[in-house]
């Protein structure tokens, strides 16, 4: 069955949009980072924690396949590095998917992530200094694979419902 997969960095607003396009489309959504917490019943925080992040990004993967597998049509927000990691890339070419790229500047991203960022293990730590240039050059190294989805759709000064519009004309 068809999956519509959102992918794009931390904050460019895959979790929110995923739901609200799951409500205009009444297309079921699940959140990536939701179904593994639910999974092995670890907040993200703890999975890096206590398993450290190649276990996460293991569990990630199969996790991704498990979805792309089910026999539901879905929505699926993923979490910022899953199109990075184990060749999750490739999957999103499957003729049953449809990907999107969320795309977002580094002045949205920065602004969106610095008072959001204590349940997102690789910057919550930082300081806000030091998450502006972290995000440029991750989002730098990233973007080869976020390049690898179908549609791109730009969510800079666009509202939640803007964005939902926008990828709904894309998949038309
Ligand atoms: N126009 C918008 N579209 C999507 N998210 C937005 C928007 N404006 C603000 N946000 C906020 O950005 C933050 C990050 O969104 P989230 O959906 O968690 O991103 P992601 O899942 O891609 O990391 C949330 O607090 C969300 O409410
Ligand atoms: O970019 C990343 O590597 C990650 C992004 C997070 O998801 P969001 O993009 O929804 O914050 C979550 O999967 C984990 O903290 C790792
Ligand atoms: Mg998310």
């Amino acid at each position: 069955m068809k999956k519509i997969v959102l992918l794009g960095y931390m904050g460019c607003g895959k979790s929110t949009i995923a739901q609200n396009l799951s409500k205009n489309k009444n297309i079921p959504f699940v959140d990536l980072d939701e179904f593994i917490e639910k999974r092995v019943k670890l907040s993200i925080n703890e999975i890096f924690e206590k398993h450290g992040e190649i276990y996460f990004r293991k569990l990630e993967h199969e996790l991704f396949i498990e979805l792309l597998q089910s026999s539901e049509n879905y929505i699926i927000g993923l979490g910022g590095g899953t199109p990075c990691y184990a060749n999750n890339h490739e999957l999103l070419k499957r003729d049953n998917v449809t990907s999107v790229y969320l795309k977002a500047s580094i002045d949205t991203l920065y602004n969106r992530l610095k008072g959001n960022k204590s349940n997102r293990p690789l910057i919550a730590n930082m300081n806000e200094e030091e998450m502006k240039e972290f995000i440029a050059k991750h989002l730098f190294d990233r973007s080869f694979y976020y390049n690898h989805a179908k549609h791109k759709v730009t969510v800079d000064n666009r509202t939640v419902e803007e964005t939902v519009a926008d990828i709904v004309a894309v998949l038309a």
